[in-house]
């Protein structure tokens, strides 16, 4: 049994009663792992077939699927490298169903890193719409970013600030408001043992007056009619229910539609909060579409690049910055000064007179979307030289293409006298032994 701090023991005896007894009888259980299928590139039989196992349905996440860590390490394989699927701790699935996200919707990610929530919004908006994603630590950004670009976003925008910051420029802004907030991860304990090293009642205390701020603020940057979901994966009443009965009490437009816990005790999954919240009054927003500016005439390169590899034409507003050219979102907005990790799709950087695709575009492209793929099985020797950084031998000489791993795209290569030149990410290379998923 693990040893847990005495006042968390007794905050959780005072909310659960009669049935603390079975609460402290989950920590005696192993911990609960599922993956959640990027529904844009994939599907669970697919995804079963390749990894030869039979995944059970997650009850609360249509898109989300148990699996046992002692049988199968679905992130060692080829296709997790490929975006077809993110782990995520089942209960933590519970948070964007709720959210009721359409596609074309604007829609922000308040505390984004690594990503759990901000892929599987991506899922529901198909790529379409806005989503912003904010992580305000710098450190953990980089991982959102690489989750992000492997998922296939183009319509996203990640900013690296706080939420005052970001009120400032989108008060009024959004469909749609997640904030899955800066906890005291009290869901984390039996996952992760320095969670329970970092625990005290100091940081519930410190964590809920930094969850009333963000919730103002996240609040504000609703319209009309919005809906806020809040989550958090720890237990405390400060946390959770004093968080959103508090700001339903003070701000009169607030409506609160559900609330609900699961509790590790209860359901297969470590434990989560979550709230919706409507807005039912008006709301001005100023925020302003970026200004369209003339099309940048190295776009000539990246046209021909198009004309020679791929079987699409992408339209829509092209900037340069700098030697790299980026696709907007649609109506994309102007972000001020907000500091920013990504904005809208990068297809590539200009080098001398030619175009250099950049890796985001090859997840973001399907393999009938270029002229010119390979496609390998995920147990090949070839994706393991693919993945190491290796060359591999087609006898072909087909300049840019893809390396696909079961039909989904893994990254470029430059194809020429019979082999692969290869253009993984020298960061995202490493040793897959082909077929070994524990
Ligand atoms: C629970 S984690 C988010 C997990 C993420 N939503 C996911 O599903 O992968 C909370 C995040 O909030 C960030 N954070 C901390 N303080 C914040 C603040 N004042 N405003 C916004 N985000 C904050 C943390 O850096 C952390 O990445």
């Amino acid at each position: 049994m693990l040893k847990l701090p005495e006042r968390f023991l007794n905050d959780v005896k005072e909310i659960l009663k009669d049935e603390y007894d079975e609460f402290i009888k989950s920590y005696d259980m192993p911990k609960t792992t599922a993956l959640r299928v990027n529904t844009m590139k994939s599907d669970i039989t697919e995804i079963s077939k390749e990894l030869e196992y039979s995944f059970r349905e997650v009850e609360w996440a249509k898109e989300g699927f148990y699996y046992n860590e002692e049988e199968i390490r679905p992130g060692r394989n080829p296709l997790h490298d490929a975006g077809a699927y993110y782990l995520q701790e089942p209960s933590a699935m519970s948070v964007i169903p709720l959210a009721d996200i359409k596609p074309g919707q604007k829609v922000l990610d308040m505390c984004a890193a690594p990503g759990g929530k901000s892929t599987y919004i991506l899922s529901k908006l198909e790529n379409t719409g806005i989503l912003v994603s904010n992580e305000i630590n710098k450190q953990r950004i980089k991982a959102l970013g690489e989750n992000m670009e492997r998922f296939g976003a183009s319509n996203c925008i990640i900013t690296n600030t706080d939420s005052a910051s970001l009120k400032k420029v989108f008060k009024g802004y959004f469909d749609r408001v997640v904030i899955d907030a800066p906890c005291s991860g009290e869901g984390m304990f039996r996952k992760d043992e320095v969670a329970i090293e970092d625990w005290s009642y100091a940081k519930v205390l410190e964590c809920s007056s930094i969850q009333k701020e963000i919730i103002k603020d996240g609040y504000d940057m609703l319209k009309e009619g919005g809906v806020l979901v809040y989550s958090t994966c720890t237990f405390s009443k400060e946390e959770n229910e004093d968080i959103i009965n508090g700001f339903v009490e003070e701000c009169d437009g607030a409506e609160l539609i559900q609330m609900h816990r699961l509790w590790p005790h209860k359901i297969e999954g470590e434990g989560h909060f979550a709230a919706k919240i409507i807005k039912n009054e008006t709301e001005k927003c100023k925020t302003k579409d970026l200004s369209r500016v003339k099309e940048p005439k190295e776009i000539k390169f990246y046209r021909d690049f198009e004309k020679k590899f791929m079987n699409i034409s992408l339209e829509g507003n092209f900037v340069l910055r700098g030697e790299n050219l980026y696709l907007m979102p649609e109506n994309a907005p102007d972000t001020g000064k907000i500091k920013l990790l990504r904005y809208g799709l990068h297809l590539g950087v200009m080098k001398k007179n030619r175009f250099e695709p950049s890796h985001a575009l090859s997840h973001y492209l399907k393999i009938e979307d270029v002229k010119g793929y390979e496609d390998f099985d995920s147990k090949s020797e070839e994706i393991a030289s693919y993945l190491k950084g290796d060359t591999i031998n087609t006898g072909k000489s087909r300049g840019w293409i893809i390396v696909s791993v079961n039909g989904v795209p893994l990254g470029w290569g430059k194809e020429n006298g019979g082999i692969i030149k290869n253009h993984y990410p020298k960061g995202l290379r490493r040793v897959y032994l082909p077929g070994n998923m524990l």
